[in-house]
């Protein structure tokens, strides 16, 4: 652990494993050297088209799309793709699942089955990150959700200093003040696949945390191990038919318009076309 001093206080910084990386590590399969081939060649032309030409620090690459879609693991990807590009920048990740509210906030407010939805996100905070951050300040602090604890777990994460971020999740339709989150980035960029492939990465992403949670059972997902499969499917189809879906088609899914890329995927997170909106 170690602290830097900003100019209003002293922040200290806890260094700690995100579950993503261990997702990235993990669960990665066969194919991940075709995606990478992929992803480097799309990744060279936003830097060529957009990030060159247009180059204002920090520049902000938006990733969106449904739960599971693969966001969280794409956004590790595009950030180890970048730092191999452009070496000497700083390539940061920050998941807008940081800006949810606590459960004790939205428990109080009666919308724990809300998640994911608009009225979820502490949309002022949200705002103002990017305000902050494109002001030119350095270090800026983030609350840090966890898929694990189902909660946001730490009040002061600190980005550093960043020239890229990968901003990947839910939300950038939000809006306070008038303003939309979508306004603030640079590209945005919308993963796309079949719903009934995005269910199946759902419920293989719900049973990896299960896995997870073994040892730790001030995890939100510890209890599920001593469920049998019918009991836990109830709770995964109830998440994914009363609370994802939904906010899918209410909130997400226009987006696409939105966007400068949508990236379509097909079973095992095959890519099988990007397209390209600018156009
Ligand atoms: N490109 C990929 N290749 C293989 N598995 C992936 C890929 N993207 C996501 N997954 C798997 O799909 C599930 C959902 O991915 P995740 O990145 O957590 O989605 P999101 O952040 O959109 O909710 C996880 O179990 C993850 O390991
Ligand atoms: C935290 C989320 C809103 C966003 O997830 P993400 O897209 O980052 O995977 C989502 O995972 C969630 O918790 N939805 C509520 C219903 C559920 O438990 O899945």
């Amino acid at each position: 652990m170690h602290f830097i001093i900003c100019p209003l206080k002293i922040i200290y910084i806890i260094t700690y494993t995100h579950e993503g990386a261990k997702i990235l590590n993990n669960y990665i399969i066969g194919d991940y050297k075709q995606q990478k081939e992929i992803y480097k060649d799309f990744l060279k032309n936003i830097v060529d088209k957009f990030i060159k030409k247009n180059y204002k620090k920090p520049f902000i690459i938006g990733l969106t799309g449904s739960v599971a879609s693969g966001k969280t693991t794409l956004s590790y990807i595009f950030q180890e793709i970048l730092k191999n590009m452009l070496p000497g920048k700083n390539i940061c990740r920050v998941s807008t699942d940081n800006f949810l509210k606590s459960n004790e906030e939205l428990i109080r407010e009666n919308i724990l089955n809300r998640k994911g939805f608009p009225e979820s996100y502490k949309n002022e905070l949200f705002c103002q990150f990017f305000m902050l951050i494109k002001s030119g300040i350095k270090f800026i602090s983030i609350p840090v959700y966890s898929h694990l604890y189902y909660d946001i777990i730490q009040e002061n994460y600190i980005i550093r200093d960043p020239d890229i971020i990968i901003l990947e999740g839910l939300g950038f339709g939000n809006n306070f003040n008038k303003c939309h989150v979508y306004e603030h980035v640079d590209v945005l960029i919308f993963i796309k696949a079949r719903m009934n492939y995005v269910r199946s990465w759902y419920i293989s992403r719900f049973y990896n945390l299960i896995h997870e949670s073994n040892n730790d059972p001030k995890s939100f997902y510890y209890k599920f191990r001593s469920m049998n499969d019918d009991e836990i499917m109830k709770i995964i189809n109830y998440a994914w038919y009363k609370i994802n879906l939904p906010n899918y088609y209410k909130n997400i899914v226009r987006l696409q318009k939105k966007s400068n890329f949508i990236i379509v995927k097909t079973a095992n997170h095959v890519v099988l076309n990007i397209i390209d909106n600018n156009q």
